[in-house]
């Protein structure tokens, strides 16, 4: 679906931010893209969506080149950006005027997603608070059938009930003729709902890895000591000792979370890519 080649990108009078990024999303996944702040994640999600263009390298989404915008592209994504505005109607003639782009719009889904998310239907776009006009914008992407739906921090301003409905409607809505990717700093919303897990450090990919690997490749562990450093991947003290992750060498999975393994990754780059690298290939 989503192949990119040798990608790079900088924004006019700024150092690259991206250097011969190279990377493929195939249907099916909900794709979770983690990176600190100013990691060019949104820059990134926005070259996917042809509202960047790269300086150098390829990019296509689903055969099509993005930046060209072409009608047959455009009716297969959607994009919702961390800051966004709605015009000032109501939802129902945003829907008149806005499904038409999408032929798999699915109109029972967009009803089922608002009443979901609990939102008035009678208000005009503009009167709704922030997370209410994202929630919208959600249901109508989930709504679309579009294959790629691309949702920059979508449970920034989501309240504690809306966060896991939205991990439930997002789960509902993925199949295999769709991807989803989900750009966010809220690692706990998304546990149990991306996978696999692509982390955007230093203008570069630097892990793509599916939970299933993850999880046996990691191990996770509260301790009293710290055991030997060429054993340790990464640690953090806590009040009791500390967290601390390591090669998983056991045959039983471990339960990592989404914090601990950015944390990880971001600062043991080189030995988290060295212990993925021994990959056992299946099947
Ligand atoms: N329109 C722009 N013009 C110039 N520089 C920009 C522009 N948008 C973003 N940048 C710069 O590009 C870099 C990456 O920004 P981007 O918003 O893609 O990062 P991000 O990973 O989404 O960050 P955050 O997690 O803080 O949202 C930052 O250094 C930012 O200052």
């Amino acid at each position: 679906m989503v192949h990119i080649e040798n990608v790079s990108f900088g924004y006019p009078s700024k150092p690259q931010l991206f250097e011969d990024l190279s990377v493929s999303l195939p249907l099916g996944n909900i794709y979770g893209l983690l990176g600190k702040n100013g990691a060019g994640k949104s820059s990134l999600l926005k070259l996917i969506a042809g509202l960047l263009f790269p300086r150098a390298g390829s990019l296509h989404v689903g055969g099509c080149l993005p930046k060209e915008r072409h009608p047959e592209f455009l009716s297969e994504i959607y994009l919702v950006t961390e800051e966004f505005e709605v015009p000032a109607m109501g939802m129902k003639r945003f829907v008149d005027l806005y499904s038409p782009f999408y032929p798999r719009f699915n109109q029972a889904l967009f009803q089922t997603y608002l009443n979901e998310f609990s939102l008035p239907t009678d208000e005009k776009l503009t009167a709704l608070s922030y997370g209410q006009k994202k929630k919208f914008l959600l249901s109508f992407g989930l709504a679309t059938d579009c294959q790629l739906l691309i949702l920059d921090e979508p449970t920034n301003g989501l309240d504690i009930p809306s966060k896991s409905q939205f991990r439930k409607v997002v789960a509902s809505a993925i199949h295999e003729e769709r991807s989803f990717i989900i750009s966010t700093h809220q690692a706990r919303d998304m546990e149990n709902l991306i996978d696999p897990i692509i982390i955007l450090d230093e203008g570069q990919i630097v892990f793509f890895e599916d939970y299933e690997q993850i999880s046996k490749k990691l191990t996770v562990s509260k301790v009293k000591t710290l055991p030997p450093s060429d054993q340790v991947v990464y640690s953090e003290s806590n009040f009791s000792g500390y967290t601390v992750v390591e090669e998983n060498r056991s045959d039983v999975e471990s339960n990592m979370n989404l914090e601990i393994l950015f944390n990880a990754v971001v600062n043991n780059t080189k030995k988290v890519q060295e212990i993925f690298k021994n990959q056992t290939v299946e099947g």
